[in-house]
């Protein structure tokens, strides 16, 4: 196996989970796609096709082989007593729907309202890219990120909003175009208090 795509690819996530194929196992599945789509997996354009995706999945879903509790782990306190809203907003990402297989891709807006010391800003760029490179919905991954937050960082308060375009809605099946899918999800304060609800969307449109 390709050593950059074992370094991504750790042991399946559920133990009733199928082991992991080998790359050849792969390649082969990807051959049987192609045939599938009606071309020829021996034409000269797409001999090496199968191993290209097979090396793409590895970038693609590289969310399996990281943790949320790593990229979460440093925090600093020394912020002159700052305790107010720290927003990052329009963090891109690019994910695959669950059921389709195919990219859903949007921007992420994440809030919160420190309690033990504040997160690097990068890292929730980080933490949005481990759930977004795995198969997903959105409304789950909503759920993960706001819930990484919370356990790892224990804030007083935490928001996340996303906002993405579902090419499974796009491409293909309806064929509804520019249609945008927002879920939030309120912890804390922010689920207590509706004036720092108001906050959070006001911040958001503050474009
Ligand atoms: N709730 C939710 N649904 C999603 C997400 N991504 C894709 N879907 C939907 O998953 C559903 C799957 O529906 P099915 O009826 O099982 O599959 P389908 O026949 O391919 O459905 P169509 O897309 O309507 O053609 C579709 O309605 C998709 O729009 C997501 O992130 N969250
Ligand atoms: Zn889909």
């Amino acid at each position: 196996m390709d050593a950059s795509i074992k370094s991504v690819f750790p042991a399946p996530l559920s133990s009733t989970a199928l082991p992991r194929p080998t790359r050849e196992e792969a390649e082969a599945a990807v051959r049987t796609l192609i045939a599938w789509a009606g071309d020829d997996p021996n034409r000269e354009g797409l001999l090496e096709t199968p191993s290209r995706v097979a090396k793409a999945y590895g970038e693609l879903f590289a969310g399996y082989g990281q943790d949320a509790k790593e990229i979460l782990s440093k925090t600093f306190r020394e912020v002159g007593g700052y305790d107010d809203i720290v927003f990052v907003r329009d963090i891109p990402f690019y994910a695959h729907c669950e059921h389709h297989m195919v990219p859903f891709y949007g921007k992420a807006h994440i809030a919160y309202l420190p309690h033990d010391g504040v997160v690097g800003l990068s890292k929730l760029a980080r933490l949005v890219e481990v759930f977004a490179r795995r198969l997903q919905t959105q409304e789950t991954m909503t759920a993960q990120i706001i819930d990484a937050i919370n356990e790892n960082l224990n804030p007083r308060g935490a928001a996340v909003m996303l906002e993405a375009e579902h090419m499974c809605m796009t491409m293909r099946g309806v064929r509804a175009h520019d249609v945008k899918t927002i879920t939030h999800r309120f912890t804390g304060v922010f689920a207590e208090d509706r004036i720092e609800q108001d906050r959070f969307f006001v911040m958001i449109n503050r474009r």
